[in-house]
């Protein structure tokens, strides 16, 4: 059995401590992220720490296409979803966007 986790948002603050303890305990990672409100350098940071290199996709929850190529190319044996939206003021002011980043997985 395939012991590969996909961490979606893997490069933000508890995505990355999660690549971190999974590294720890014997997982594969593989972390996707769009970088909206994170950076490569904290992802190496993460490798540093981790004493490993992560497997990292550039990519948005919503792009449909890629996420079946990532599904197509990896044998996952789960997935750690935190990428998404999260800051109240912004949604209030952008409620539109929250929503669409919300409910992907229903179209
Ligand atoms: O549609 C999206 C939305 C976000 N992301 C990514 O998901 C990650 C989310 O992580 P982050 O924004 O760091 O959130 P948290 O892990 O919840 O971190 C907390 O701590 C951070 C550092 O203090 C703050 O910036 C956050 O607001 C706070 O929620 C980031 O890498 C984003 O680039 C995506 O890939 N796709």
């Amino acid at each position: 059995m395939s012991n590969k986790i996909l961490v979606t948002g893997g490069v933000g603050y508890i995505g990355s401590h999660t690549c971190i303890e999974l590294i720890a305990a014997g997982y594969d990672v593989v972390v996707y992220d769009n970088l909206s409100n994170s950076n490569l350098e904290a992802l190496k940071r993460t490798e540093r720490l981790a004493g490993k290199e992560i497997a990292f996709i550039e990519g948005d929850v919503l792009d449909r296409n890629l996420l079946n190529k990532v599904f197509d190319e990896h044998d996952f044996f789960g997935v750690i979803h935190f990428a998404g939206l999260k800051a109240v003021g912004e949604s209030v002011a952008q409620p539109l966007r929250y929503y669409k980043n919300r409910w992907w997985f229903k179209k």
